[in-house]
């Protein structure tokens, strides 16, 4: 019996409890396509009132929660849609707003905290008057928690503020909340409230929540109307759903309070890595369930300590050439936190003591990264 890995890639990896696994060979379902299967209609109506919306609409993919979002208000040619130069929807989802969508992005630097400068926003908003040469503004994108940013939380007032600007110039403001409940219980706002200034919000079901596939939009009537049109343009139109959304509405159930200890483990996870010399972590800085750390010796690097780890069933992935990032969620244990921390240490002392041993092992991708 191969032992449990202690699985730190991401959120995403999660897999079905028995719970959902239950749930999903019980539901009723019926065809979706045709609007008829009475656990997706249920599942979205509960997800609208949670997230303080009028509808929702569950999609297979946060990816395609945000290509759908961002179509269904950039609908016109021309369209330009304001974003993190860090954000997911600019760097890891293949620039679909461009190639399927014609939607042209403005980034704006993200900071460090997941935010972009108020002033840079307002700056980035195209003058009507040059519509003659300028894609016309019609979308602003936020990501709260944010990824790329170490899962730091943008704060209620933040995104209100950012909701003002948007609605005086006339714009949407679209949240990719694929982490939206980490952030709520890391503030201690009501999801709800954090979302309150958003015309759409993309949640993923499948990253801490842990449900096995999907994600959903939530928004008004009308602009859930247009976005089920693209859904099924987009090939996402699927049929007996309610075996995927009877896992996310216990996924939802059963997984919203535990997120706080993913939280309160990846602080531990932090403080504990600060302790080897070799690393470079701001542990302070750990909001909600993911830990960056950057290698600061030449002789390890993310690719070998996370090759290195994986023999120890540890898995990891590299999160750029010199830092690796560590994601918590529900199926990890405190004593997995322990366990990872330990074979953190002796990988650091053996890829320092025998280098050479690991010479087989390349520099290249490991089998379970994005190719960082
Ligand atoms: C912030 C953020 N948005 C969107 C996505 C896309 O979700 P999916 O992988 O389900 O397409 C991810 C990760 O997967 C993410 O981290
Ligand atoms: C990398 C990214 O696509 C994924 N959302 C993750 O955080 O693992």
């Amino acid at each position: 019996m191969v032992a449990k890995a202690v699985d730190l890639r991401s959120d995403t990896v999660t897999k079905p409890s028995d719970a959902m696994r239950s749930a999903m060979a019980s539901a009723d379902v019926d065809d979706d396509v045709l609007g008829a299967d009475p656990t997706a209609r249920r599942f979205e109506a509960e997800m609208a009132a949670l997230m303080g919306k009028e509808a929702a609409l569950f999609v297979p993919s946060g990816t395609m929660a945000n290509l759908v979002s961002v179509l269904a208000h950039c609908d016109v040619r021309g369209s330009e849609v304001i974003l993190g130069d860090a954000s997911h929807i600019h760097v890891y989802e293949n620039g679909g707003i461009s190639t399927i969508g014609g939607v042209h992005p403005k980034t704006v630097p993200n900071n460090p905290d997941g935010t972009m400068d108020i002033d840079r926003i307002v700056e980035a908003i195209r003058d009507r008057a040059g519509a003659l040469l300028y894609p016309t503004t019609r979308l602003i994108c936020l990501e709260n928690t944010h990824a790329n940013c170490g899962g730091k939380c943008l704060s209620v007032e933040y995104t209100d503020k950012v909701g003002e600007i948007a609605k005086s110039h006339g714009l949407k403001l679209h949240i990719d909340g694929a982490r939206i409940f980490n952030a709520s219980v890391a503030l201690g706002v009501p999801v709800d409230r954090l979302v309150k200034a958003a015309d759409s919000v993309s949640v993923c079901l499948s990253k801490g929540l842990g449900a096995p596939v999907g994600s959903v939009i939530v928004g008004s009537k009308a602009f859930i109307d247009k976005a089920k049109i693209l859904r099924k343009t987009l090939g996402g139109g699927m049929r007996q759903i309610g075996v995927l959304c009877a896992a996310a509405y216990v996924a939802v159930r059963d997984n919203r309070g535990k997120l706080a200890d993913d939280h309160r483990r990846a602080k531990v996870l932090a403080e504990g890595l600060k302790k080897i010399k070799q690393f470079s972590v701001d542990s302070a800085s750990v909001e909600t369930n993911m830990v960056f750390f950057d290698i600061m010796d030449p002789r390890i690097s993310p690719h070998r300590l996370c090759q290195v780890l994986e023999q120890r069933n540890v898995l990891a992935m590299p999160a750029s050439s010199k830092s690796v990032r560590f994601v918590l969620h529900y199926q990890i244990s405190d004593s997995d936190v322990q366990y990872a921390l330990t074979c953190v240490e002796k990988a650091v002392d053996d890829l320092l003591k025998g280098g050479a041993k690991f010479e087989h092992l390349t520099n290249g991708t490991t089998k379970n990264s994005y190719g960082h």
